[in-house]
């Protein structure tokens, strides 16, 4: 199983930070939290925090797990393991994303996400007050 790590980035007046895969790549055109794979002997936290600066060149501080989520996209499982965080230092940059979004609550469902991702946005959206 591979472990993917993602970040929930939280910015001003609640807003989530969504990223869109570029065109070519798997599941290019996707909107998905930002991360990426675990290395051996990395953990997820230390993981997501080296992911989100070498992808948005931003230091996040994280703030709470979601639940995991296992998905098959037909070459073999990944593991999503979320994190909610916020930003200490920096302005995302779309070094590997062909766009970048923040938007409120309310818009995140009209976005076409990866599916692995649907669940946790649901978990999200439901722990809001
Ligand atoms: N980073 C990230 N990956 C996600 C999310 N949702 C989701 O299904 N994935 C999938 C896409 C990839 O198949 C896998 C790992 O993503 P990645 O961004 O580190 O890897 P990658 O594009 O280099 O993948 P690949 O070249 O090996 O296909 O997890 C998400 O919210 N964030």
């Amino acid at each position: 199983m591979i472990d993917v790590v993602a970040g929930l980035i939280l910015g001003p007046h609640g807003k989530l930070l969504a990223c869109r895969r570029p065109e070519g790549k798997h599941l290019g055109g996707k909107w998905e939290f930002p991360g990426g794979k675990v290395e051996a002997g990395e953990s997820a936290e230390a993981a997501l925090i080296r992911e989100l600066q070498e992808e948005l060149e931003i230091t996040v501080a994280i703030d709470k797990a979601l639940g995991r989520v296992v998905h098959d996209y037909g070459r073999g499982p990944i593991q999503l393991i979320p994190f909610t965080c916020t930003i200490e230092k920096g302005e995302p940059q779309a070094h590997e994303h062909s766009e970048l979004r923040w938007c409120l609550p309310s818009q995140l469902s009209a976005l076409d996400w990866a599916a692995a991702d649907l669940p946790i946005l649901r978990e999200f959206l439901a722990g809001l007050p």
